[in-house]
């Protein structure tokens, strides 16, 4: 089915990719849907199948996901590995893969939604995946969706491995899906509490998935990473898609944040006081000031709030830093409720 592999096939721009190719494996069929969007149908499919969408390279440089993917892809294709779930593999943006950047125009992971307009790269390949993704769900029960969208991050992090859970209205937090991330051995979830036009949160607010970003350790070149390092992860996901997940132990439980201030740069004269190089999930506390925003001074008015994901230099209207802290959570009626302290 492919020349060198589901990866360094999209990735090789020079060559056409055979869209609609297909092929039958043990247990299952594949069908390549256009470059980077793979379809696995296993051999059995009822109302108790899931359909799960894994999607990577959202950002180009982050690189632990695509060689993930790749693996799993070429253990289907080797027979070595019989998924149970149907399977859409995303491997999102080759060229800024390629390129080896985060993206071209504009961070494409801001994009999903429904009236995105303008003129991108990006804009462009939101609309294709946005549509792809909602031809995979649709002749689906909603219960039966996931979405687990695989990213790096940036810096260093307190927590090595963090899975970000969109906000939704409906039940998008199920008691499975937060005791996969406990299985697949993530270090923490943050509960967003706002709509961000992420991929995941698409996922969640158009189609009812159980949908998570899931943060895989920190950036580094395509063929350097450590992929022992989330070796969890890696084990949690290949149950899940061949339907075991009820055979991996959960060894220890995620730590559950909330979201409790988005730090959104509105103003050129926008900073910190913290140094850039900051790990994630460091932490400030009541009344520390954080930095401003033109003439707006930003501080912490919890007793603790962790950042996660800053960077002072993002395009005007942007999410510059998400603050954290962590909350109690319980399961109603098996889906997650939280409030954040004192509130
Ligand atoms: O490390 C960083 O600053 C960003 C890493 C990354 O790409 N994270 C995602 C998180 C998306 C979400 O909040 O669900 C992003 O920023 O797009
Ligand atoms: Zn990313």
């Amino acid at each position: 089915m492919f020349k060198q592999s589901f990866l360094f096939d999209t990735l090789d721009l020079t060559t056409e990719m055979p869209t609609a190719a297909t092929k039958a494996v043990a247990g299952g069929q594949l069908k390549l849907i256009r470059r980077g969007v793979l379809e696995v149908t296993p051999s059995e499919v009822n109302e108790a199948t899931k359909s799960i969408v894994i999607s990577a390279g959202v950002h180009g440089n982050e690189t632990t996901p695509l060689e993930l993917v790749d693996a799993i892809v070429n253990d289907i294709l080797a027979g070595t590995f019989e998924i149970k779930e149907r399977c859409l593999f995303i491997l999102a943006y080759p060229k800024a893969i390629n390129n080896k950047t985060r993206f071209l125009d504009e961070n494409l992971n801001r994009l999903f939604y429904k009236e995105v307009a303008g003129e991108s790269v990006e804009v462009d390949i939101a609309k294709e995946l946005m549509a792809d993704v909602s031809a995979f769900f649709a002749p689906t029960p909603e219960s039966q969706r996931w979405h687990l969208d695989l990213h790096c991050a940036i810096r260093k992090s307190e927590h090595f491995t963090f899975a970000v859970s969109p906000h939704t209205l409906t039940k998008t937090r199920s008691r499975e899906l937060f005791s996969f991330i406990d299985k697949a051995q993530l270090d923490a979830v943050l509960l967003s509490q706002g709509k961000t036009n992420t991929f995941s949160c698409f996922s969640a607010n158009t189609h009812n998935a159980q949908a998570l970003t899931v943060e895989l350790g920190q950036v580094s070149p395509l063929g350097e990473n450590d992929l022992s390092l989330v070796d969890g992860f890696n084990l949690a996901l290949r149950a899940l898609l061949c339907g075991q997940l009820d055979t991996i132990e959960a060894t220890s439980k995620s730590i559950i944040y909330g979201v409790c201030q988005t730090l959104t740069r509105t103003q050129e004269d926008f900073d910190f006081t913290f140094d850039a190089k900051v790990k994630n999930f460091t932490r400030f506390y009541k009344g520390d000031e954080l930095g401003h925003d033109g003439e707006t001074t930003l501080t912490v008015k919890q007793e603790y709030e962790a950042v996660v994901f800053p960077n002072k230099d993002v395009a005007l209207g942007s999410r510059a830093a998400l603050m954290v802290t962590e909350v109690n959570a319980c399961f109603n009626d098996d889906y997650l409720e939280f409030s954040l302290p004192n509130s």
